[in-house]
C-alpha cells in the first residue's frame, strides 16, 4: 500500500501536526486547495484540470432551487466517485429504517445509556449505528432516521457515505475525527457535526485506549435528515445576532490522501446497507469550491434567549438548526439545545411546564443533569415523547420549583441536553423498545404528582 497524505504534503509553516485548520460560516460559499493552484479559477470545468485532476460536482439540492437555498460543491480529485466495483448488500446490523415492526405506542419511553461494545468486538462507526426510531421514508426524502452510535475501532480501510440523508452527529462520549472527501473535522461532546448527504468519509476515534487516548469506546447520537438540509432558523424579532451565530459553524480546509489498497465503501441507500470493493481511498480530493459541505459546531457557543419577566417561553427559543417542510412554518426536524443559561423570570414555575406537543420529542444528554427530570435520565440515555403524550417534570423537581425563590436568578450550569423534535410522530424500531436499556418504570416519575386542589383559591 502506498500512502501519502496532505498534511505531511503541505502543511504551512508554523502549522501544528495534529492541529486542524478550519474555515468559518454557515453556508458560505467557500473555496480551499491542498495543493497551490490545484483550484481551477473562472471556470468549474476546465478542459484539463491542474495536476491532472478529475472535476467532479456533487448537488445537495434540486439544480433550480431558489439560490439562498441551493446547495453544490466542486470537488478536483485524483479518481471520480464512480471508480468502484459495484455495490452488494451487506448485513444492516442493528440499522433500520423499518419504523413499523413494532406497534408504536402513545407511552412515555426513556432509556439508560446504551451499552457499548464488549472488549472483544471490534465495532467501528459504521457498524456501530443502531436505530432508536424514526419517521418518513428515505425513498420519498422526507423524515429523519433517530440513530446511537457505539464504537470501539477507527476507520482506515472501510468509507461511509449516505445517500438516504445528511447526518447530524451529537458525540456525548469521545471525540470523533471526521475525515471527510472536503478535509477533517474534529468534534468533542458538546460539538456537533454534519456530514451532507453522500459525503464519502471515514471516522477516526482518537479517544480510545488504542490510539493513545484513555476510553475503550466512544458513543453519541446521531439524527439522519431525509429531506431538506439543515440550516439556521430565521431570528425574527431577536434580531441580527443570536442563538447559533453564522461565523462559529466551521468547514473544514481540503485535504487529502494518496493511498491504495484494499478498501470497502459502505452505503446507506433506500435504508439499507451496501458495499463496494474500491482501491483507493476515496479521501482524494486535493481542492473543492461550493456550499454543500460538512461542517462543525461548538453548542458552548449558543446565545440562549430567554425570558427576563415572567414564563417559561417555548423551547423553539433554543433552536440551533431546523430541516424546513413544504409547509411554512412547520418543521420537519428542529434540532433544539438546553445549554447552560440563567433563569430570571419571577413568580413563575421556571422548569418546563407540563405540557402535550402535536410535535414529537426524541430528547438525550451529552453532559450533566437535565433540569426538568432529576433522576433517571443521565448522559448516553434518551427519552421519547411522541404527538400528544403526556410530560413535563417529575414529582421532585416539581416540588422543589414549586417553592424556589423566584426574586434569585437561578444558575443552570454543567448542562447540554438536546431534542430531536419532528413533525412527524417517532416510531421506535424493535431494537429499541427490545433494549434492556428501556426503563419500564419511566411513568413512576410522574406518580407522585398529588392532588392539591381543595376547592380554596
Ligand atoms: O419535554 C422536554 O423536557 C422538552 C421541553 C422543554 C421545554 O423547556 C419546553 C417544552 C419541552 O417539550
Ligand atoms: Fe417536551
Amino acid at each position: 500500500m502506498n500512502a501519502r497524505d496532505s498534511a505531511t504534503a503541505a502543511r504551512p509553516a508554523g502549522a501544528q501536526a495534529g492541529a486542524l485548520d478550519y474555515q468559518s460560516g454557515f453556508g458560505n460559499e467557500f473555496a480551499t486547495e491542498a495543493l497551490p493552484g490545484a483550484l481551477p479559477v473562472g471556470r468549474n470545468s476546465p478542459q484539463r484540470c491542474p495536476y491532472g485532476l478529475y472535476a467532479e460536482q456533487i448537488s445537495g439540492t434540486a439544480f433550480t432551487a431558489p439560490r439562498g437555498a441551493n446547495r453544490r460543491s466542486w470537488l478536483y480529485r485524483m479518481r471520480p466517485a464512480a471508480v468502484h466495483r459495484p455495490f452488494a448488500r451487506i448485513d444492516d446490523g442493528l440499522l433500520s429504517n423499518d419504523f413499523g415492526a413494532l406497534p408504536t405506542s402513545p407511552n412515555q419511553l426513556r432509556w439508560d445509556p446504551l451499552a457499548l461494545p464488549a472488549a472483544g468486538e471490534s465495532v467501528d462507526f459504521a457498524s456501530g449505528l443502531a436505530t432508536m426510531g424514526g419517521n418518513g421514508d428515505p425513498a420519498a426524502m422526507s423524515g429523519c432516521a433517530i440513530h446511537v452510535y457505539r464504537a470501539n475501532a477507527s476507520m482506515r480501510e472501510r468509507f461511509f457515505c449516505d445517500a438516504d440523508g445528511e447526518l447530524l452527529l451529537v458525540p456525548q462520549l469521545g471525540r470523533l475525527r471526521l475525515v471527510t472527501e472536503l478535509g477533517r473535522l474534529e468534534v468533542e461532546p458538546q460539538e456537533i457535526a454534519v456530514i451532507p448527504r453522500g459525503i464519502r468519509f471515514r471516522v477516526e476515534l482518537p479517544d480510545l485506549k488504542s490510539e493513545g487516548g484513555t476510553l475503550d469506546a466512544a458513543r453519541g447520537y446521531v439524527c439522519e435528515n431525509f429531506g431538506a438540509p439543515f440550516r439556521l432558523p430565521d431570528l425574527g424579532p431577536i434580531g441580527a445576532n443570536g442563538l447559533a451565530n453564522p461565523r462559529d459553524f466551521l468547514a473544514p480546509v481540503a485535504w487529502y490522501e494518496e493511498r491504495e489498497g484494499d478498501f470497502e465503501l459502505v452505503a446507506k441507500f433506500l435504508g439499507h446497507l451496501w458495499a463496494a470493493p474500491i482501491g483507493h481511498s476515496p479521501i482524494d480530493v486535493v481542492a473543492w469550491h461550493g456550499n454543500h459541505v460538512p461542517y462543525k459546531y461548538d453548542l458552548r457557543r449558543f446565545n440562549a434567549i430567554g425570558s427576563i419577566s415572567y414564563d417559561h417561553p417555548d423551547p423553539s427559543i433554543f433552536l440551533v438548526l431546523q430541516s424546513v417542510s413544504d409547509t411554512p412554518g412547520v418543521d420537519a426536524i428542529d434540532f433544539v439545545i438546553f445549554p447552560p443559561r440563567i433563569l430570571a423570570m419571577e413568580d413563575t414555575f421556571r422548569p418546563p411546564w407540563f405540557h402535550r406537543n402535536v410535535a414529537s420529542e426524541f430528547m438525550g444528554l451529552v453532559h450533566g443533569a437535565y433540569d426538568a427530570r432529576q433522576g433517571g435520565f443521565v448522559p448516553g440515555g434518551a427519552s421519547l415523547h411522541n404527538c400528544m403524550s403526556g410530560h413535563g417534570p417529575d414529582a421532585e423537581t416539581f416540588a422543589k420549583a414549586s417553592v424556589a425563590d423566584t426574586c434569585q436568578p437561578h444558575y443552570i450550569r454543567d448542562t447540554m441536553a438536546f431534542m430531536f423534535e419532528t413533525r412527524l410522530p417517532i416510531r421506535p424500531t424493535r431494537f429499541a423498545l427490545e433494549a434492556p436499556e428501556l426503563q419500564r418504570d419511566y411513568f413512576t416519575c410522574w406518580q407522585g404528582l398529588a392532588k392539591h386542589f381543595n376547592g380554596q383559591p
